[in-house]
């Protein structure tokens, strides 16, 4: 089976080509103004130019207007949008008019979510720590029987524990940005190899 991978806190075209070489298969633009990895919609842009039609470009957001989540998506050409933070059904479901989302949820709230999009194609759950970009690792173990098939996975994960990560929750995609650092919002280009080579390792041993 296949993995998809997601490098997120892209900050420029130089780390775009860089993920996008490494073999991911989709980028996180982060435009949530709390981030450390805060990028303008104009440089997304041309990050997402950089790397041809075959990669993702996901614009992340953390409990932000409707208006200002579609109009940041549109001017810089996102693929995608990422919700973060305590947000009504009807207002993701808004934005799945326009983008596919990845809805994201904490533990806590799991079972709840998971619920209320079941059957719907246009939203997939990532399941992420309590602090999002924070490099903490969940309890995957102790999340396995509430994981749901199909959802993603991130908290804390780099080449050192994706193998472990998806061994436990058998996530359909896989995301990180802390551990692919060298500094904030500056890609580590060893990291980010390794983490994907990882993740394409770890699925090879999915159950068919
Ligand atoms: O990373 C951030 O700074 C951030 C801030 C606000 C909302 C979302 C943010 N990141 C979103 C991501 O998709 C991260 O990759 C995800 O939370 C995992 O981060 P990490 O635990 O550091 O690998």
């Amino acid at each position: 089976m296949t993995v998809q991978v997601k490098v997120c806190g892209t900050t420029s075209v130089r780390d775009a080509v860089l993920s996008a070489g490494a073999g991911a298969d989709a980028l996180g633009f982060i435009f949530a103004p709390v981030s450390r990895r805060l990028v303008t919609p104009q440089v997304a842009r041309e990050a997402g130019l950089s790397v041809g039609p075959s990669v993702a470009r996901v614009g992340v957001f953390l409990d932000q207007g409707l208006d200002e989540v579609l109009r940041t998506a549109e001017a810089a050409r996102v693929s995608a949008v990422q919700l973060h933070g305590r947000l009504s059904g009807l207002y993701v479901t808004a934005v799945a008019a326009y983008y596919p989302v990845l809805r994201v949820v904490r533990p806590a709230d799991l079972a709840a979510e998971a619920d209320m999009w079941h059957g719907h194609n246009g939203v997939t759950l990532m399941l992420d720590a309590p602090e999002p970009g924070g490099g903490i690792p969940l309890d995957w173990n102790a999340l396995r029987p509430l994981f749901p098939h199909g959802a993603w996975l991130a908290g804390g994960l780099g080449a050192g524990n994706v193998a472990a990560a998806m061994q436990a929750l058998n996530p359909a995609g896989v995301d990180a940005v802390s551990r692919l650092e060298s500094g904030p919002g500056v890609k580590d280009p060893a990291a980010v190899r390794a983490f994907v080579q990882e993740a394409r390792r770890a699925a090879q041993s999915y159950p068919q």
